[in-house]
């Protein structure tokens, strides 16, 4: 390989220097002089060349750093907005509102101590006395977000529409737009249900099946095809049982890119014991050491398109395992789980947010906000 042009530019240049001052102190100027003195010459022109090509070099990599800088912004950017954030962007009248509200100091050193409020991966889980309700919807109410509820009632679960939605009225993101998605096979038995201003059902006709396993896990498909045609006018989305009703308040403090929530059923268990889907042909699967929180089926929710990534990679998991002669131990709930195993929830909401009728109430739930209602499965399923 050539020796670099600079270290042989370097040698020329003081040895035209040296025979330069050695040729000044003489006197004269001989022809070999001349011939030194324009080596300089040529070595000056190099010199200011390699000055240039330095700048022009240094230019190209900052340009070039800037350009990446650029692309992975515009990388980021067209990410689904979604993702970026929980909140949605600020806007003055934030501001106003909340100079002007009284609320009581936050402490890092007194609060909630019976229970866990922060998962390892930072993320709040929300409790009961971890959050100031009336902060809160004044953090969003300028924002005039819109919040999209799906609900499926087919076949006789049609029977828990009522209370379901009426008494989402009096708990469910009270003051703020509900948009209710109804998807049943009986569309002329629904209940006639008062809903407040900015609030409102939309029905859907879905067919029934023979399998409420089947019902179950469809849901997933049409959620993923409701988000597509919802085309990001809504803001939030969660999706929910039928079979239960709201006691409590739920509202802005649930909001999330990725929600959800822990079952009330397994928050004592190890890891190991908790019902996930353990057989190694399934999609849902997931092994003894793995897993973080066993999570409910039947309430999920945030940012519309976390949601539709995660409905759509559990019905393609789910098809697949069908197509493999396959169903997860509890249908969609166990693709679920395997999902937020890799990609874990932005906010968790603690059993306060989906409980069960018939258990008891334990003394870190301090309110129940929304419980599964006691029901008679041999009656109401289509298969028992
Ligand atoms: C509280 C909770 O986390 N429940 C989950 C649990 O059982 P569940 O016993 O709660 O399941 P489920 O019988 O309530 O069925 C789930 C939902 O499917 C709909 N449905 C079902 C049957 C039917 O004939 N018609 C009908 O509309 C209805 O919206 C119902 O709420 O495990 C299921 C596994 O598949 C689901 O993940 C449920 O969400
Ligand atoms: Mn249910």
């Amino acid at each position: 390989m050539d020796a670099p042009s600079h270290f042989v530019f370097g040698l020329e240049r003081r040895n035209g220097q040296r025979r330069l001052m050695h040729s000044l102190r003489e006197g004269h100027r001989a022809p070999r002089e001349r011939l030194s003195e324009m080596r300089v010459m040529t070595g000056k022109t190099a010199t200011a060349t390699l000055i240039l090509l330095s700048f022009l070099l240094l230019g190209v990599l900052y340009c070039y750093q800037n350009y990446r800088v650029f692309v992975s912004f515009e990388l980021n950017d067209s990410r689904p907005k979604d993702r970026a954030a929980d909140f949605l962007p600020l806007s003055d009248e934030f501001h106003l509102e909340a100079e002007h509200l009284q609320y009581k100091q936050p402490s890092i050193l007194q609060g909630r101590t019976d229970v866990v409020t922060v998962t390892p991966w930072l993320a709040p889980v929300v409790w009961d006395g971890t959050f100031d309700p009336v902060l809160l919807d004044s953090l969003y109410r300028p924002r005039n977000i819109s919040v999209a509820i799906t609900v499926f009632a087919v076949g006789k679960y049609i029977r828990f529409l009522e209370d379901f939605l009426q008494t989402a009225e009096q708990h469910f993101f009270v003051g703020f737009n509900v948009h209710v998605y109804v998807f049943t096979d009986r569309p002329n038995e629904l209940p006639r249900v008062h809903m407040a201003a900015g609030r409102q059902v939309t029905v859907r006709s879905v067919p029934s099946s023979q399998r409420w396993q089947e019902i179950s896990a469809h849901r997933m498909e049409l959620i993923q095809t409701l988000i597509e045609e919802l085309n990001n006018q809504k803001d939030y989305i969660f999706c929910l049982d039928v079979d239960s009703r709201f006691h409590g308040r739920w509202g802005t403090e649930s909001l999330g890119r990725l929600v959800a929530v822990i079952h009330p059923g397994y928050y004592r268990n190890r890891r190991s014991q908790l019902p996930y889907e353990r057989r190694q042909e399934s999609r849902a699967f997931l092994a003894p050491e793995d897993g973080d929180f066993y999570y409910c089926g039947g309430a999920f929710g945030g940012r519309l398109q976390e949601v539709h990534l995660m409905a759509k990679t559990c019905r393609l998991n789910f098809e697949e395992d069908a197509r493999g002669g396959i169903e997860a131990a509890w249908q969609e709930e166990s693709h679920l789980n395997r999902y937020l195993w890799f990609n874990k929830p932005s906010k968790v909401l603690s059993p306060e947010y989906l409980w069960q009728d018939f258990k008891s109430r334990e003394p870190e739930i301090h309110l129940i906000r929304f419980s599964g209602v006691v029901k008679n499965y041999a009656e109401i399923r289509p298969n028992a």
